[in-house]
């Protein structure tokens, strides 16, 4: 590690004697002194490296609000990335960058990182690792990213480079690798894709492709494709989702009245954020009338900071319409996407009805328009449904069987495993369906897409999603294989007495199956390949948001968030369902559940915010809110 290390170790260093002016051991490298061994060569040790993220050039003092702010003194990997306040960023992404400098030389692929900070407020700033397969850092590797960021002097962060190395296998003489560097809009993103640079380049042989701004689930394509022996740029991300879209398109059924729902643009919502140019590019690079936006929150002049009353988040967990969305767009097939564009909600309008209309949780736009405007969301609960019956009745088509066991059995293939996986904020109305329903397979794991991404790998079709919007279609090595071979052969069908008999509607199922596999982003959970995915079967279905919403109904629920001390004394199991300790807490939310009809309730730390997450569902609105706020009030006083 070269000579920056000792500037981005001291960065990221607790240190005890805060801003107290002595010429003590300020400068976190624990070596006893506060000479000049920020590697400038200039004789002091200064904020003069040209970062402008903190301010007052007193670095003491930012480690301390470091501190406050992460809790503990400690910075975790999370459920997704680093996450903090951007100013306190820099050592951490430089840590980060060594990390994956680190994975890119065990695995001798490309690994990539990303720095942003998804939905948070546009003051944050954070980074996360894409894995060799375009999926996220593998976890047991989180420990290392911990350790490294938490590292308390350049030396301890030297001999954990070392330790890492020596476990790993990695020789560090010879070391070489390749590191796809992206961004979100943030104003701190480029200081801090210079810190990564240093970071990668602080190991020998490290190449950089510093692929700009772009949405996190683009970068995770490019590592994918990359990895793959693929064209991987951006052109070709686009041209490889839209290939999916356009083949898609082609195979809708005949087109009769009602198609014209959809002939309306899609209205978005871009967060002001990087989804929204990125759709406009999307858009005409598609070059087909089928495929139109209205983009709004685009993030330019006018429009308001990133995230802001904005956005897949804002809309999914407020209820409410983001800025810029009024009366006049009631009716309309609108969607919103999150500030790094890996999350998507659809949503529509409707006049009020009701004085007790959701939208509980006001926000000063909601106290004006949550009054006038009934909100209908499509959250990913309801997508999973609505890409879990499509691919339900392409399997029907080529003449899929029950087998029983929650698998479909197809001819010439065998069972096809197709499961939805869910965290516990799914809807129960949205399991009871998928189950019930459908007849599928439902699985829970916690809260982030590390976790639904590894148990959707174990099926042929896995159908993954965050009720928040994050999510994706996962299509199995051997089961992809069987299709493409299918489609390419044309023998579908049957011999009968004269001749074999062409069976065209599994000719055209398969053909949609494939299509799909290309338009949904295999890398990870993507807005915009999201967007391609809902019109198209929308399109597919030749009906709006109204009729999709009817598929069930969901149970009122209520989602809170509470400020402790230390939302880590809070441990959960089973999922996150249950609490395993303070124990007393699961037995008072145990009480509160059982007054209420069809009442679930579950609570979490969060892990990319300092708070506790409260999750109530019931039968009434009112009970879900109330639920929510009894167990809200024991959190504090357990914790409090
Ligand atoms: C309730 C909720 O929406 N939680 C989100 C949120 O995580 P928390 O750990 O709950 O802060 O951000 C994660 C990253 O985007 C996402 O995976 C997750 O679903
Ligand atoms: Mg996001």
């Amino acid at each position: 590690v070269d000579d920056d290390a000792d500037y981005y170790a001291s960065a990221a260093v607790v240190d005890d004697d805060d801003d107290d002016d002595d010429d003590d051991d300020d400068d976190g490298d624990g070596d006893g002194d506060n000479d000049d061994d920020d590697g400038d060569g200039d004789g002091d040790n200064d904020d003069d490296d040209g970062y402008s993220y903190d301010g007052d050039g007193d670095m003491t003092n930012d480690v301390v609000t470091m501190i406050m702010v992460m809790e503990g003194s400690q910075f975790f990997y999370g459920t997704a990335g680093f996450r903090a306040e951007a100013h306190l960023l820099p050592s951490v992404v430089f840590r980060t960058a060594v990390l994956a400098a680190l994975r890119s030389a065990k695995t001798r692929s490309a690994t990539g990182l990303v720095v942003t900070a998804s939905h948070n407020p546009i003051k944050d700033n954070g980074v996360k690792l894409a894995d060799p397969s375009g999926g996220m850092l593998c976890m047991e590797w989180e420990e290392y990213a911990d350790r490294l960021v938490n590292a308390q002097s350049s030396l301890a962060l030297c001999e954990l480079v070392g330790e890492i190395a020596d476990r790993e296998g990695i020789s560090l003489g010879d070391t070489g690798g390749r590191i796809l560097v992206g961004r979100d809009t943030r104003p701190s993103g480029m200081e801090l894709v210079d810190a990564a640079k240093k970071g990668i380049s602080a190991l020998p042989g490290m190449e950089v492709l510093d692929m700009g701004v772009v949405s996190t689930p683009q970068l995770h394509w490019m590592v994918q494709a990359t990895n793959r022996g693929e064209p991987a740029t951006e052109d070709d991300y686009f041209a490889d989702i839209l290939s999916g879209y356009r083949e898609l398109a082609t195979l809708k059924p005949t087109r009769d009245a009602r198609q014209k729902v959809l002939e309306d643009p899609l209205l978005v919502d871009g967060s002001n954020g990087v989804g929204a140019a990125k759709l406009i590019d999307l858009q005409s690079r598609a070059g087909v009338s089928s495929l139109r936006f209205e983009v709004r929150n685009k993030g330019e002049e006018g429009d308001g900071p990133l995230n802001d009353g904005v956005g897949a988040d804002f809309v999914q967990k407020e209820r409410l319409p983001p800025a810029k969305f009024s009366e006049q767009d009631i009716g309309r097939r609108c969607a919103s996407v999150d500030g790094d564009a890996d999350r998507l909600v659809y949503f529509y309008l409707e006049k009020n009805q009701k004085s007790d209309s959701p939208g509980g949780q006001m926000a000063v736009q909601g106290d004006y328009l949550g009054s006038r405007l009934t909100l209908h969301l499509l959250d990913g609960d309801k997508i999973a449904v609505l890409a879990a019956l499509f691919i339900s009745q392409q399997l029907e088509e080529l003449g899929a069987k029950d087998d029983g066991n929650g698998g479909k059995s197809v001819v010439g293939y065998g069972t096809v495993r197709v499961g939805v996986v869910q965290t516990a904020y799914a809807n129960g109305a949205s399991t009871k369906y998928i189950k019930e329903v459908l007849g599928l397979e439902v699985a829970v794991t916690p809260t982030g897409v590390k976790h639904l991404h590894e148990k959707a790998v174990g099926f042929d079709i896995g159908i993954y999603f965050e009720a928040n919007g994050h999510g994706m279609i996962l299509f199995g090595a051997s089961f992809l294989a069987w299709l493409n071979k299918k489609q390419a052969s044309g023998d579908c069908g049957r011999e009968g007495d004269d001749g074999f008999i062409t069976d065209r509607k599994a000719e055209v199922a398969i053909a949609r199956l494939v299509a799909l596999s290309k338009l949904v982003n295999q890398a990870v959970g993507d807005a915009l390949s999201g967007i391609l995915l809902v019109e198209s079967i929308l399109q597919y279905r030749q009906s709006g948001l109204h009729e999709w919403n009817t598929l069930y109904k969901d149970l009122p629920s209520r989602q809170s968030k509470v400020m402790v001390p230390d939302r880590r004394q809070i441990v959960t199991k089973d999922a996150e369902t249950k609490v395993a300790s303070p124990d007393v807490l699961q037995q008072l939310i145990d009480l509160e559940i059982a007054k209420y009809k069809h009442g679930r309730a579950f609570v979490r730390p969060s892990g990319t915010e300092d708070v506790v997450r409260v999750y109530a569902e019931a039968e009434q609105q009112t009970d879900a809110d109330a639920l929510a706020n009894a167990i809200a009030r024991h959190i504090r006083s357990v914790l409090g």
